[in-house]
């Protein structure tokens, strides 16, 4: 994602939810020093996995478990959203991409990694704890951010877990991109969580 493009929005997000963006680009920093080599994998990687494919982005609506009954799971390469590593786990599905700020079901997301997902870690500014206590567990990682990349740190688009799968998709080149797990007019959420899932939506709807 051209960094330009994607500035208003993130300008706009930092304003409707009162996020700070030094504490974004620092989180950013401490997440970059964090990824060193080993741990880290190259978004040739992704290309390789999404290009040309069928993709299914897996987000965390309590509807997940039993709309991935409906899909042919093998036809797809499975992008799961944060807490939907855990629905898509316990059913023996192992994603192939991860995308996490960290504040899911974070152990089963650990598991799912030592199985073969690449996890792409999302620093922000409320989440820097959750960084620095399990970034250490995870291998095969590619670093993002909603503020400006740098080095080692991306930015594909995108705001909540769930819209930054598709943004990731879209950006490899996928052929079609399928939801599971949406559910944005969810009634049983906290209001900040309605709060994003209006952005989610929004986001997706651009797209
Ligand atoms: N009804 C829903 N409840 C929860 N998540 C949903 C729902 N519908 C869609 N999603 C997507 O699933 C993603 C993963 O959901 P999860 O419950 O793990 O939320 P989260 O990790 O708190 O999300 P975020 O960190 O992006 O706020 C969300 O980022 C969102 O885009
Ligand atoms: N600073 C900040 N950035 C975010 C946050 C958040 O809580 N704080 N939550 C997100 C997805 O839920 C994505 N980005
Ligand atoms: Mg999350």
């Amino acid at each position: 994602m051209d960094f330009k493009k994607w500035e208003p929005v993130y300008e706009a997000i930092l304003e409707d939810f009162g996020f700070s963006k030094e504490d974004d680009q620092n989180a950013a920093n401490i997440l970059s020093h964090l990824l060193i080599g080993p741990n880290t994998t190259s978004t040739d990687v992704l290309e390789e996995l999404i290009s040309g494919k069928d993709v299914l982005v897996c987000g965390n609506a309590p509807t997940l478990a039993q709309e991935l009954d409906q899909v042919k799971i093998e036809d797809h390469v499975v992008i799961a959203a944060d807490g939907a590593t855990a629905t898509l786990v316990d059913k023996g599905i192992i994603p192939a991409v991860i995308v996490t700020d960290l504040d899911g079901d974070v152990e089963k997301e650990i598991q799912a990694n030592q199985e073969g997902s690449i996890a792409v870690i999302h620093a922000h500014g409320d989440n820097i704890e959750q960084i620095l206590k399990y970034v250490p567990r995870f291998n095969k990682i590619i670093g993002t951010t909603q503020a400006k990349p740098f080095s080692n740190i991306y930015n594909f688009g995108g705001f909540t877990d769930g819209d930054r799968c598709v943004f990731l998709a879209g950006e490899f080149n996928a052929t079609s991109i399928t939801l599971a797990g949406f559910d944005f007019d969810d009634e049983n959420v906290t209001e900040m969580k309605h709060k994003k899932l209006g952005w989610a939506k929004n986001l997706l709807g651009v797209l």
